[in-house]
């Protein structure tokens, strides 16, 4: 491999693989005062790679008895979900080999294992996004921690904007689908040399929100008498720390998204990847700023808020859920 590549404990297949990456991801310099730039493996390669995954998980299986096979993640101001957890056995961030750190407002920042209605389950009370500085890479890490631990199953909740007009505040929308918008700028959690001990190097995304689960989602709301409130949509995700413009949130809208926020969609993809079955929920904590007389103005504060108000449903709806998850039949075509 070419220069300014410390030493890094390779396979001598996982070496052809990154020289093939290099030689066609990566231009060798023609001449001094090219601009392209040699860059190291290191640089490249994801820095979660599957040894840190497997560290960490194999660290967190070492100090609990739970065998998860359900993963939570709990959005902005969600978290009282993981105070449901019977038993619960809690692992703060900072303990933890290899994850980062929760910095937002409203992400308690630990890792909590136990049972909800009977089924194992772990719960992350915070989950880490783009605009806090974390890689890509990191702050979809604890989606292969999941995996390496036997979870089946990820059911991820966020709070967002609402772009559809129809949507009030307090609403919840199902994702059915999302747009991905930083990943049009390259911005991917898969991007770099596959490893396919997670998944394959092309992942269909077609499928990504599973219709049972979203089925279920609606029978257990119906039967809970939450269809007033209850939505389905297109979520969009965007970098952020800083809300939408008014123009940014009538393209988002025009483009088909009728939520947007600032997270889930990268552990989505690298949970898909893994081939774990996902389901995802928006608490529609603000309506997004679509007319320039409005005076309505984004803010975390309402975020939390709106997320007090509806946690109570939440947590009944995701707990519901998760009794009647069947365990996924491997030897199912
Ligand atoms: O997506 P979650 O983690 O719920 O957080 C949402 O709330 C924060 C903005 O208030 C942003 O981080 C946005 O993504
Ligand atoms: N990007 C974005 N994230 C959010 N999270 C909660 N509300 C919003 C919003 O309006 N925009």
């Amino acid at each position: 491999m070419g220069g300014g590549c410390e030493a890094i404990n390779w396979s001598l297949h996982q070496e052809a693989r990154i020289d093939d990456w290099l030689n066609f991801n990566v231009k060798q310099p023609a001449d001094p005062s090219s601009p392209f730039i040699m860059l190291s493996v290191s640089e490249i390669v994801s820095a979660e790679s599957y040894e840190e995954c497997r560290t960490t998980a194999d660290w967190l299986l070492s100090n609990t008895q739970v065998r998860p096979t359900v993963g939570i993640v709990c959005g902005s101001g969600l978290g009282g979900l993981a105070e449901k957890i019977k038993d619960p056995q809690v692992f703060k961030y900072c303990d933890i080999p290899n994850f980062p750190r929760s910095t937002v407002h409203g992400h308690a920042g630990q890792l909590v294992f136990g049972t909800l209605k009977g089924k194992p389950c772990v719960c992350m009370q915070g989950r880490f996004h783009l605009y806090e500085g974390h890689t890509i890479q990191k702050i979809t890490l604890p989606m292969r921690v999941f995996k390496l631990m036997g979870v089946e199953t990820v059911i991820l909740t966020n709070a967002a904007g609402g772009l559809n007009q129809d949507y009030k505040v307090g609403d919840v929308m199902i994702l059915k689908d999302h747009i991905n918008m930083p990943g049009f700028a390259g911005i991917n959690p898969l991007a770099g040399p596959n490893d396919d001990r997670f998944g394959v190097r092309f992942p269909c995304m077609s499928d990504a929100y599973d219709r049972e689960l979203r089925q279920l989602a609606h029978d257990v709301a119906s039967e809970l008498g939450y269809d007033n409130f209850l939505r389905e949509g297109v979520y969009c995700v965007v970098g952020g720390p800083s809300f939408e413009t008014i123009a940014e949130c009538r393209m988002l809208h025009s483009l088909g998204a009728d939520a947007v926020g600032m997270s889930t969609v990268h552990e989505v993809i690298v949970a898909r990847h893994a081939e774990m079955r996902v389901f995802a929920l928006s608490l529609i904590s603000n309506r997004s700023v679509m007319d320039y007389d409005s005076q309505e103005k984004a803010n975390h504060k309402e975020v939390l808020e709106t997320g007090m108000m509806r946690a109570e449903q939440l947590e009944k709806l995701v707990s519901t859920m998760v009794t009647r998850l069947e365990p996924i039949d491997n030897n199912a075509f």
